[in-house]
């Protein structure tokens, strides 16, 4: 549980820190490479000093209701795993693809449901949208460089985002790209 939540938290750049007597592998490898700080032992209430976000992730309910608690006194926002009612706040599912984020939520109601639909918009967001972000990333560089005028530019981009490069790029079609890339460029029409 705790190895999901470190895993997301670490994509985010975030310092973390371990309070926790035993550790699964990944926690033990990440720890070993510098990546947290694990301190193997038993939770005690000044581990909060200093902490901007708490996750509640042991296996002893009461445990975790004390933490929470406490946190909640301290004004630190906290995240309890066996308990969605005791939570300042969610995670979601979330799946990347290059500069792609999908988060999906139900707000406590099924994360099962959630982690269903994650795995739907995984399938169905393949590798071919990080080659699109990309290449959307240095074209509307380049537009809004040389295009002066805004009307004309959201034109170009709402071409840009409503046209099949995703699917041109995932059948290899390089030749249709360039073709479709310059077809949006010379669009002029802008549906407010
Ligand atoms: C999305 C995801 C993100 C993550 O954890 O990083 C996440 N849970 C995931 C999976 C999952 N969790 C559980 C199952 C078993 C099936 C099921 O219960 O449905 C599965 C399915 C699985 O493992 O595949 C059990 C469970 N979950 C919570 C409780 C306690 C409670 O409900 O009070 C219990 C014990 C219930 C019991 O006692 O039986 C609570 C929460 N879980 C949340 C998030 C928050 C609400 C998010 C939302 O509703 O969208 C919330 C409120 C707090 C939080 O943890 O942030 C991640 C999917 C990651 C992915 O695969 O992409
Ligand atoms: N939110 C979710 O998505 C979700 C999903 C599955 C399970 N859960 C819940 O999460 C909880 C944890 O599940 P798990 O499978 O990770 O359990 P686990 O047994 O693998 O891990 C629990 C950890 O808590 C540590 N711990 C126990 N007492 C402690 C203390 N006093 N101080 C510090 N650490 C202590 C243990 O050393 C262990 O490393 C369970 O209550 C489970 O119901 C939540």
């Amino acid at each position: 549980m705790a190895a999901r939540k470190i895993k997301a938290l670490l994509r985010c750049g975030a310092l973390i820190q371990v309070v926790s007597p035993s550790a699964v592998k990944y926690i033990n490898d990440m720890a070993a490479e510098g990546r947290l700080r694990w301190i193997p032992r038993k939770y005690k209430p000044n581990d909060l000093e200093g902490i901007t976000l708490v996750f509640c992730t042991t296996d002893y309910k009461k445990l975790n209701s004390t933490v929470a608690n406490e946190c909640m006194k301290l004004g630190i926002w906290v995240n309890v795993a066996d308990s969605a009612k005791e939570s300042t706040f969610f995670m979601p599912a979330m799946m990347y693809q290059g500069d792609l984020t999908i988060t999906v939520s139900t707000n406590g109601a099924s994360p099962g449901y959630a982690a269903k639909l994650r795995k739907q918009f995984e399938d169905e967001f393949g590798p071919e949208y990080k080659e699109y972000l990309l290449l959307m990333r240095r074209l509307r560089k380049r537009i809004i460089a040389e295009m002066p005028d805004q009307e004309r530019r959201r034109a170009v981009f709402a071409a840009l985002v409503e046209s099949d490069l995703p699917e041109l790029i995932k059948n290899g079609e390089a030749n249709k790209i360039e073709e479709r890339i310059k077809e949006c460029i010379s669009t002029r029409k802008f549906d407010h």
